[in-house]
């Protein structure tokens, strides 16, 4: 891992000004890559460039070496954020599986790697922020007081609106796993599940897509933006190579602010309707469906049991249906007062994976998953997020993602399964949870 420092005395100098606001597009092709960006509900948006230290870590410890670096990084700051947004946070995520970037499309991104951006631009409900932040031996304040009017100039400068670029269009596709391939895995696990050696399996799928046009990455996130304004919106670029990896996630992980922290279980899936009443057929019908109602509890309980070595109390609310402009899922927002301090990563570690997206018992689930799926998950269903100096963070799971460079995407989706799992239908399931990155690279009609 880097750790970018040198002693004695801050090596952390960020500084921050409000700027006239640009059109995100604008300011996201003006900065220079490796760029990230995440936007989640009630959070402000926040546009990282460049990388003023990156942290990286491989292996079994690899969340207590990325939180270790964050320690060392956040303790040696001089920091004037100008408002709370702007505050030095690392921005990045984790392998689902340890050894799990090793093949095609993943071979740019490291097994857990987080960023503090050199340039951000915070698009926050008090104005739009532009922050300049170094480390080592740049981390002079004069002149990164310099860089940051320079930066100003510049940004601030840029125009307040943009023609956003069509969508792409896909030339063709290709599928890791065969509708025969499918029905052979889905049969396994469930032949499995009722011998009872595992009681749940999250199995997954990848699409390849070649694109026709350039992929059009501030358009694409704008798009995602506007049409799931309650999902976690991510995207990283793991070096300045043209790799990303974005999504537009409905599942929080854990948030964790003070003692309080909150998170989902999201596990059980149905289509939308054509009509507002077909829409409520469809979430009565799953409200009342034994087997995603089963395959939720699971997720629900788990999570619950995770939390408990950590929590002073846990509270579940009521299971309810989420709808997504795509799907409609089961959902139980959990809530925690912890029993002491903690950093965020701490939670993260114990919570990932949950049962939504690798299966019980744990082990078994995800020696099942590594031994049928043909491809390597790596970022795909794993936790993305921030961390700041104080330890707290938010977290969500990569999913309804895809790895993008300019001419292809890849994209993962994957379904819970339980012992009346039927191949078919989860085939369909899976089809229904590439739509929002499909949905985004077609052109259309
Ligand atoms: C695994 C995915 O989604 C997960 C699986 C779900 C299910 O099986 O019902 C629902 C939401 C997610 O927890 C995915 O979208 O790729």
């Amino acid at each position: 891992m880097e750790r970018a420092r040198s002693s004695p005395g801050p090596t952390l100098v960020s500084r921050t000004t409000g700027i006239d606001a640009p059109a995100f597009a604008a300011a996201f092709d003006a900065l220079p890559a490796p760029r990230t960006t995440w936007n989640a509900p009630g959070d402000a948006l926040v546009l990282g460039s460049g990388a003023a230290a990156t942290l990286t870590a491989s292996g079994p410890d690899r969340f207590a070496r990325i939180r270790a670096g964050a320690d060392d990084l956040f303790d040696s700051g001089n920091v004037h954020a100008g408002t709370e947004a702007a505050r030095p946070r690392l921005f990045g995520g984790f392998a689902f599986h340890e050894g799990g970037c090793d093949g095609d499309p993943w071979a740019p991104f490291p097994e857990a790697r987080f960023v503090l951006p050199r340039v951000q631009v915070t698009f926050a409900d008090n104005g739009v922020w532009l922050t300049v932040n170094a480390v080592g031996a740049d981390a002079d304040p004069d002149a990164v007081e310099e860089r940051l009017a320079e930066e100003r100039d510049r940004i601030g400068g840029l125009a307040a609106t943009d023609d956003r670029p069509p969508r792409p269009g896909i030339a063709a596709t290709r599928r890791t796993t065969s509708r025969e391939a499918w029905r052979e895995s889905v049969e396994a696990a469930v032949d499995r599940i009722r011998g009872g050696d595992l009681r749940k399996v999250v199995l997954a799928q990848a699409l390849e897509a070649d694109l026709d046009a350039a992929f059009p990455r501030a358009a694409t996130l704008d798009r995602l933006a506007e049409k799931y304004p309650d999902c976690h919106r991510y995207y990283f670029e793991p070096d300045a190579d043209g790799s990303a990896f974005f999504g537009a996630t409905p599942e929080r992980l854990v948030a964790l602010r003070g003692r309080t922290v909150e998170t989902d279980a999201l596990a059980g899936t149905t289509g939308r309707g054509e009509t507002p009443a077909e829409d409520e057929w469809l979430a009565q019908e799953l409200l009342d469906d034994a087997k995603n109602v089963h395959e939720h509890e699971l997720v629900a309980d788990t999570v619950r049991e995770q939390l408990e070595p950590f929590a002073a109390s846990i509270s579940a609310g009521e299971r309810r249906v989420r709808r997504l402009a795509t799907v409609q899922h089961l959902h139980t927002p959990i809530t925690a007062e912890l029993n002491a301090d903690r950093h965020v990563l701490d939670l993260v570690e114990a919570l990932h994976p949950t049962p939504a997206v690798g299966g019980l018992p744990p082990d078994r689930a995800l020696e099942t998953i590594h031994d049928t799926e043909p491809f390597d998950r790596g970022w795909y269903a794993a936790p993305v997020g921030w961390i700041d100096a104080a330890g707290n963070g938010a977290f969500a799971v990569a999913i309804r993602s895809a790895v993008a460079t300019a001419r292809r995407a890849t994209l993962f989706a994957g379904v819970g399964l339980v012992a009346d799992s039927d191949p078919d239908r989860e085939w369909d399931e899976v089809q229904l949870k590439y739509r929002p990155i499909l949905d985004e690279l077609e052109t259309a009609e």
